[in-house]
């Protein structure tokens, strides 16, 4: 059996006007689909070293610029015939003001909270994800 794709990526969030926003990206390719940052893990890297990485491609947003949270949650669907595995992590952005700069790989991006976010992102998994999230960062205060 194939061994399964692997990416890794960051749920950004951030406080605007005592609002939780969520960071999702639409893709330029394939379905235009929206996701938070992430992408695939190189070889040689860990799950982690590859979101931080893609973030930083995807969202020119450094690990410097946000903090990141004990909370880590792991997706698991089929691309086209082949097992993935997504891992995310969470964080939250120091600035909410930074400006998010976008490569190539994607042609929008939007900050939303957590119920336009579940629906942008249409895939039960990751809107569960979305709402473990919400309720950690809750649960913090
Ligand atoms: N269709 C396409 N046309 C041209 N170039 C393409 C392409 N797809 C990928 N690429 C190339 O691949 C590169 C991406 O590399 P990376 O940026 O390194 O990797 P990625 O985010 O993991 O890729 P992708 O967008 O494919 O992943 P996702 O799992 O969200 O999405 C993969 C599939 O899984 C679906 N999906 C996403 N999240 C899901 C979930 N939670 N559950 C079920 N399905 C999900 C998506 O709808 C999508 O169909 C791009 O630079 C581009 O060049």
């Amino acid at each position: 059996m194939a061994t399964p794709l692997k990416a890794g990526g960051i749920l950004i969030f951030r406080r605007m006007k005592n609002e939780v926003q969520y960071l999702l990206l639409q893709t330029s390719y394939g379905e235009h689909h929206w996701t938070p940052p992430k992408g695939h893990v190189d070889p040689g890297e860990d799950f982690r070293t590859a979101a931080l990485r893609e973030t930083e491609e995807e969202a020119g947003l450094r690990e410097s610029q946000f903090r990141l949270f004990d909370f880590e949650k792991c997706l698991k669907y089929s691309v086209r015939g082949r097992a993935k595995e997504v891992v995310y992590w969470l964080a939250e952005l120091k600035d909410p003001n930074t400006p998010v700069k976008l490569s190539d790989e994607h042609q929008d991006f939007k900050w939303l909270c957590l119920s336009e976010a579940c629906s942008y992102s249409r895939f039960n998994d990751m809107q569960e994800v979305l709402k473990d999230a919400d309720e950690y960062i809750q649960g913090r205060g």
